[in-house]
């Protein structure tokens, strides 16, 4: 019997029962505007409570019609269930809606359970606020709409409101004070604010926000392309995923729906990823030349599959009976999910055809889907880049542009763009105001670092001892222990064949450890993510893939094994500790060939009051700033994080201004306290005039 996807959940479903009480919907498109509308017919269901967790199911079953995105007029025009046509019915209750049968799975339910599961305790979420009382602040440019002090204070929607609670986020953090009102008033942003800071929420509450708000999203019938409102972009796979699963966070049933696309490998080397947490410990392997699947849980073999490229599949031979399936599978949903493979593109496109509001994506994944006609730009209402200096520099700048430039998305003051980073390079700031449209420019003081949350320690290692340095730092790492369990160590190395090694040796040497480079593949990289966050394996070896933006709980130790060649590189891995408030420790290991970036560090380590050995200042004296890059970007200068580089003498003489120089030099800093958002008229007043 040849089953469809479909119908595996359907039956599935059926065979579910009492599982899903939820009474059928009509499956009629929803906009975003009119999606928090209460259904007369139905009452209301209360989304935190653990029967609403455990109802949902991500992948509906799929009407035979096909794509909800104009396939069949008549789902489409189906928001005649909104108005006249059913009388008030056909809404989702739950202020969701873009399908009827899309129960919406709920994005806090996995989370509470594994950090439970693994800490024992639940931890407070919760910023330190203490630590950013003093925070320095400037902004810059016209008419910068005033900060708040509270989440209230800003009409962000009764549905996101509901989930700020349940983040447990109780106020904002200074960037989110700052940030949110400027996005919410329309305007565009770059905003340099430290690791950890909440930057992510930063931009997206203004986003759903704007969607919750806004006219409802066009779609062209009969098209499958889709045309999302908003698009928000990273530099790596990783991080695009967190983004996209803070998003689904803080859009729960809002009606807003935000989907990820990410790059991956090839198709036969791709994770059968259903669901988070359900699926992930499947490994799909093609016999090559066939369709033939086989699906493993963790090296057993469970069933073999054949699969076809619309994504039907026909069970061979199951292999595991279905109850020990049902055992681990922990609920009855996820048993029939669990034999459906699908291939990750598929799952991808699928996602994206059911609607998507929200699109987070990787640079190189878009182009593909842009040039496929899979996505269309042309309803972009915001555009976010996170580090977003990351994004403009030389790797990725290409692609952005293209993305941004020269496909079918309006242009600035057309369209809202906001840009975040913890480090903003003057060089980059000029390339991303031609992405702006009269802009504000806000930075905010880099509080892990100058508030001493992150301890920093350098240590001069040779080459040739650095092992056993790092042998002597996870030992004493091992009694660093969190609620019962060891604390998390990220070493960042510089090559992927040196990350491998290290990983082996220190495996080798009793230290439970994994690895995450660009030579592994997506499966194997997610599943290094999960291993380490879980504990599994404390000790994370990277390279610079996870230098930027990953919130990964319970980092105590950040060590350089070997230092990047920037300084704005360092920033960004030592953030992946001391995050949200907490406390970290980073060392590096330095020796003759990082003199280049002596000078830097020390700086970087003076400004943040932290012990310069005094081998490093000579150094640093010696070599003002090497040729070798270690000179920031950002020009030289103790000082907090970025400075709006139209401040610049240069830039308002027309000149192209300097890299150096940069975030040096005077200007008292606006308080956060002190509702340091200054109100200008015109020209580029900020908190320092
Ligand atoms: N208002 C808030 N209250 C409590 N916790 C918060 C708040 N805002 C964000 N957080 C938490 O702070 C942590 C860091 O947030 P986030 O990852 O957005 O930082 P970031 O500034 O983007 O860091 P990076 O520069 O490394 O990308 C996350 O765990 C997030 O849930």
């Amino acid at each position: 019997m040849r089953a469809s996807w479909a119908d595996a959940v359907a039956n599935a479903e059926s065979s579910a029962g009492a599982a899903d009480t939820a009474p059928r919907r009509t499956n009629s498109y929803v906009p975003p505007h009119l999606r928090n509308r209460p259904q007369a017919s139905e009452a209301p269901v209360v989304g935190n409570g653990p029967s609403a967790a455990r109802l949902p199911s991500a992948y509906p079953p799929q009407a035979s019609t096909g794509s909800r995105w104009g396939a069949t007029p008549s789902r489409d025009l189906g928001r005649s269930g909104l108005d006249g046509g059913r009388g008030g019915g056909g809404w989702n209750t739950r202020g969701g809606g873009w399908d009827r049968r899309e129960s919406e799975v709920n994005p806090f339910f996995n989370e509470e359970e594994s950090s439970k599961a693994i800490f024992d305790v639940q931890e407070n979420t919760g910023i330190n606020f203490d630590a950013y009382e003093d925070i320095p602040v400037e902004t810059s440019g016209e008419n910068v709409p005033p900060p708040v002090n509270t989440f209230a204070e800003i009409d962000l929607g009764e549905g996101l409101n509901q989930n700020i609670k349940r983040c447990k986020y109780v106020k904002p953090t200074p960037v989110q004070r700052h940030a949110i009102p400027i996005s919410v008033a329309g305007r565009d942003l770059m905003a340099c604010a430290q690791t950890g800071s909440g930057k992510t929420a930063a931009f997206c509450f203004p986003i759903i926000c704007g969607i919750m708000r806004g006219p409802p999203s066009q779609r062209q019938r009969g098209s499958r392309t889709v045309f999302p409102v908003a698009l928000i972009l990273s530099p790596t796979r990783e991080l695009s995923i967190q983004i996209h699963e803070e998003a689904r966070k803080f859009s729960y049933q809002t009606g807003v729906r935000a989907v990820v696309a990410y790059g991956g490998a090839p198709i036969n080397q791709q994770v059968l990823i259903l669901f988070p947490d359900f699926i992930h410990v499947f490994k799909m392997q093609n016999f090559i030349g066939t369709n033939l699947v086989m699906l493993r849980h963790t090296d057993q073999l469970v069933c073999l599959v054949n699969i076809d490229y619309n994504g039907s599949i026909t069970p061979i031979l199951p292999l595991w009976p279905f109850r020990t399936v049902r055992s681990f599978a922990k609920g009855k949903r996820e048993i029939a999910l669990a034999f459906i493979p699908i291939f990750f593109s598929q799952i991808e496109l699928r996602d994206l055809e059911r609607g998507v509001d929200i699109l987070v994506a990787t640079p190189g994944r878009l182009v593909d889907l842009l040039e496929r006609a899979k996505v269309s730009l042309q309803n972009i209402r915001y555009l976010a880049l996170d580090e977003a200096d990351r994004m403009l520099d030389m790797g990725f700048e290409p692609q952005i542009r293209r993305i941004v430039e020269q496909m079918d998305m309006p242009p600035p003051g057309q369209r809202q763009t906001m840009l975040f980073s913890a480090t903003f390079p003057k060089a980059i700031q000029r390339l991303a105001s031609d992405f702006l449209y009269n802009y504000i420019f806000l930075a905010v003081g880099r509080v892990g670092s100058s508030t001493d949350l992150i301890v920093q320690r350098v240590e001069f290692v040779p080459d040739s001892d650095k092992r056993s340095y790092l042998m002597d730092l996870v030992h004493a790492e091992k009694t660093n222990e969190t609620h019962g369990k060891q604390a998390l160590t990220l070493v960042f190395v510089e090559t992927k064949k040196g990350a491998d090694s290290l990983e082996h040796w220190l495996c080798m040497n009793g230290f439970p450890a994994t690895t995450i480079h660009g030579d592994r593949t997506q499966q194997e990289r997610e599943q290094a993510l999960r291993s380490f966050k879980s504990g599994v394996t404390p000790i994370l070896v990277a390279t610079d893939v996870a230098a930027r933006g990953l919130d990964i709980p319970h980092v105590a130790h950040v060590i350089n094994f070997d230092l990047p060649n920037d300084i704005d590189d360092y920033v960004h891995r030592i953030g992946r500790t001391g995050r949200a408030g907490k406390t970290g420790l980073a060392t590096a290991f330095f020796n003759e060939s990082n003199i280049s970036l002596a000078k830097s560090l020390s700086e970087l380590m003076q400004e943040a009051k932290q012990e310069v050995p005094e081998w490093l200042a000579r150094y640093a004296l010696a070599r003002p700033y090497g040729s070798g890059g270690g000179r920031s970007r950002r020009g030289g200068g103790p000082r907090f994080g970025g400075r709006d580089f139209r401040r610049d003498s240069n830039y308002n003489r027309g000149g192209g201004g300097s890299d150096h120089g940069g975030y040096g030099g005077g200007g008292a800093y606006g308080s956060s306290s002190g509702q340091g958002g200054g109100h200008s008229g015109a020209g580029f007043a900020s908190a320092w005039d």
